[in-house]
């Protein structure tokens, strides 16, 4: 996932998910890494075995410079077989269309106002679907799940939008107030879904064949322990264990390197950073029921940029 800046001036939809850290930020990020050089764009690409990548923001559309010039760096990295979509909530017109497929954008999921879900006929939303059909991606709708309108789903069955996602209805830091003001709470047995915005809540929308709902566990839960799945094997040091999840464990000592090597610890079985010995955790619990060393600590974290800490045990 590629964000290309926290920027959005044509819309300020009450529901918007960006917090104080994305929102009006010029910074790009990739996953959650801070983005320096276009070679950080690749090597996240790389670590995670990405088979195509996603752009979005803020609005990706208001930075075309920005948005094709990293669209045409992970094509020409990756070829023609990296999908790339990119979602916007404006239209956009033909010259944007045409710049964004020469760049080698495959598809497009556009996000209407929700104001206009049951009213799209006529309206230029419609028209940049076959503009867009016409110079060369594959247009589509991505949606929150805030309404079913049944105009809106007799506007998908005539066929200009390939497919539609709608992603359950959300409250996050960056619009729990704004949502709050309107009426949403979150439902009690979850993080982040909103009550009364659940699969089965949509099931009209959702009976649709061309339309997916995916909903908020899913994103959080399987997606992101996907893509921690693949990236593990890609970042993770010979002595670290990945585990189904996909986060890494090792062990930590204050233990001095040289009481290692007395011990016999071979060297790809541990690494000195920051002064403290990293070292495999079975070794290092095994040591430390000897009575070998001291203590320690097992640690098990994300494979990601910010090495986020899932768990600490001491031994
Ligand atoms: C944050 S937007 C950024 C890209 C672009 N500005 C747009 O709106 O499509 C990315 C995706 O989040 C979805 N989204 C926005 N607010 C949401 C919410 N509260 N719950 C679930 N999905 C949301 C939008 O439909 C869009 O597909
Ligand atoms: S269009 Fe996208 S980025 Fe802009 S306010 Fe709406 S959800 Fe947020």
């Amino acid at each position: 996932m590629l964000f290309v800046h926290g920027y959005c001036d044509h819309r300020d939809c009450f529901y918007c998910p960006l917090g104080e850290n994305r929102k009006n930020v010029d910074q790009v990020f990739a996953n959650e890494r801070p983005v320096e050089s276009d070679e950080d764009v690749l090597e996240a690409a790389r670590k995670m075995d990405a088979m195509g990548s996603s752009i979005t923001g803020g609005e990706p559309l208001e930075s075309m410079e920005r948005t094709t010039h990293y669209i045409s760096l992970l094509k020409d990295e990756f070829g023609a077989d990296h999908h790339i979509h990119l979602y916007t909530g404006i239209t956009g017109d033909r010259e944007i269309m045409r710049d964004l497929a020469e760049a080698g954008l495959d598809e497009i999921r556009f996000h209407p106002p929700v104001a206009l879900w049951g009213n799209i006929h006529g309206t230029f939303w419609e028209e940049i679907l076959y503009i867009a059909r016409e110079e060369g991606l594959t247009p589509a709708f991505e949606i929150p799940g805030i309404e079913a309108e049944t105009e809106f789903l007799e506007f998908i069955e005539e066929g200009a939008v390939d497919f539609v996602n709608v992603n359950e209805f959300e409250m996050s830091q960056g619009n729990y107030r704004r949502m709050h003001e309107q009426g949403y709470d979150r439902r009690t047995d979850h993080m982040s879904a909103v009550e009364g915005a659940s699969e089965d809540d949509m099931a009209e929308l959702v009976s649709h064949p061309k339309v997916y709902f995916c909903t908020s566990t899913f994103k959080d839960a399987a997606q992101h322990r996907n893509r921690l799945r693949r990236t593990a094997p890609n970042v993770s040091r010979p002595f670290e264990e990945i585990t189904d999840d996909g986060t890494l464990v090792y062990g930590v000592t204050e233990a001095e390197p040289a009481r290692l090597d007395e011990l016999g610890v071979p060297d790809e079985y541990y690494e000195v950073v920051d002064g403290q010995v990293e070292i495999a955790w079975w070794l290092l619990e095994e040591m430390v029921e000897e009575g070998d060393i001291e203590g320690g600590t097992i640690i098990e974290q994300y494979p990601t940029w910010d090495e986020q800490v899932v768990e600490k045990t001491p031994l």
